[in-house]
């Protein structure tokens, strides 16, 4: 959890605000950004209702590529300016935290910057609409997961229902208010080839009350070859744990909703 980041209370209000009013928008409006094709700029899902195994997966969804160039919607109006603000104030938190964890691994602060290419780095907006649901127990927002990328910022309206896995156990987050959750993703764990870990985790839904929450994951530029830092890695001691693979090709993987870092981890002795 992150607090006193320097992001105004009042652009994170906005962007929430915003982020509601575009889920108001009539059904047939958002249905015009509904693509399967994850290399659309923007993209609408809507998951309310849909059955997979015993669950109902209960959520809209908005995403948008943000970095390195931004795309945004037209309506609601001044949606654009605001989620470009705010995703730059992101881009600039995460190079400050990618800064902090270039030192914990022992390199000097521009390590992350440079090795993943981060001035052309994938940014993406990601807004997550979670109506009431009157089974809350037969449904999930979103089923457990990890985050591609380095670093994912989020945020919520207030309202609960993240929970992260730890030690095989699932536990509610209360985020203090103003604050980010800053979770460590996929790509960091395989450039720290594994100090850090990719935080599994996963939404709940509540019978009382509609959740937002906006998701900025940072990552490296789409064609980095991302592979353990060759200073992290010692063919006896500390062999590599992952294979190489382009950003881009990793994404694609997504594609058949298998865990992606499982594809790339190595069966190490
Ligand atoms: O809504 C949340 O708290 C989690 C969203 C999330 O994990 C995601 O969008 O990747
Ligand atoms: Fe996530």
């Amino acid at each position: 959890m992150l607090v006193n980041h320097g992001v105004p209370e009042t652009l994170m209000k906005a962007v929430l605000d915003d982020c509601n009013e575009f889920f108001n928008l009539p059904m047939e409006e958002k249905m015009e950004f509904a693509t399967k094709d994850i290399w659309k700029p923007i993209r609408f899902g809507t998951g309310v209702d849909i059955k997979v195994e015993k669950f109902f997966f209960w959520r809209d969804f908005l995403k948008v590529f943000a970095h390195p160039e931004f795309h945004f919607l037209s309506k609601p109006q001044g949606f654009s300016e605001i989620a470009q603000e705010y995703c730059k104030r992101c881009h600039e938190v995460s190079m400050e935290l990618l800064k902090g964890i270039s030192e914990s691994l022992g390199f000097e602060e521009s390590y992350i910057e440079k090795a993943m290419n981060l001035k052309s780095g994938f940014q993406l907006f990601a807004a997550n609409l979670y109506p009431p649901c009157p089974q809350p127990e037969l449904a999930m927002g979103i089923p457990a997961h990890t985050d591609h990328g380095l670093l994912t910022l989020l945020i919520e309206n207030g309202i609960g229902g993240l929970q992260i896995q730890h030690n095989g156990k699932w536990f509610h987050v209360n985020p203090l208010p103003n604050s980010f959750l800053v979770n460590t993703a996929d790509h960091l764990e395989i450039l720290s080839n594994g100090r850090y870990k990719s935080i599994m985790h996963r939404a709940v839904v509540n019978n009382q009350s509609t959740r937002i929450s906006i998701a900025i994951p940072n990552g490296p530029s789409l064609d980095t070859m991302v592979s353990p830092a060759p200073e992290l890695v010692d063919n006896e001691s500390r062999p590599a744990a992952y294979i190489p693979m382009k950003y881009k090709d990793y994404m694609d993987l997504q594609l058949d909703g298998k865990p992606c870092l499982e594809r790339v981890r190595l069966p190490i002795a």
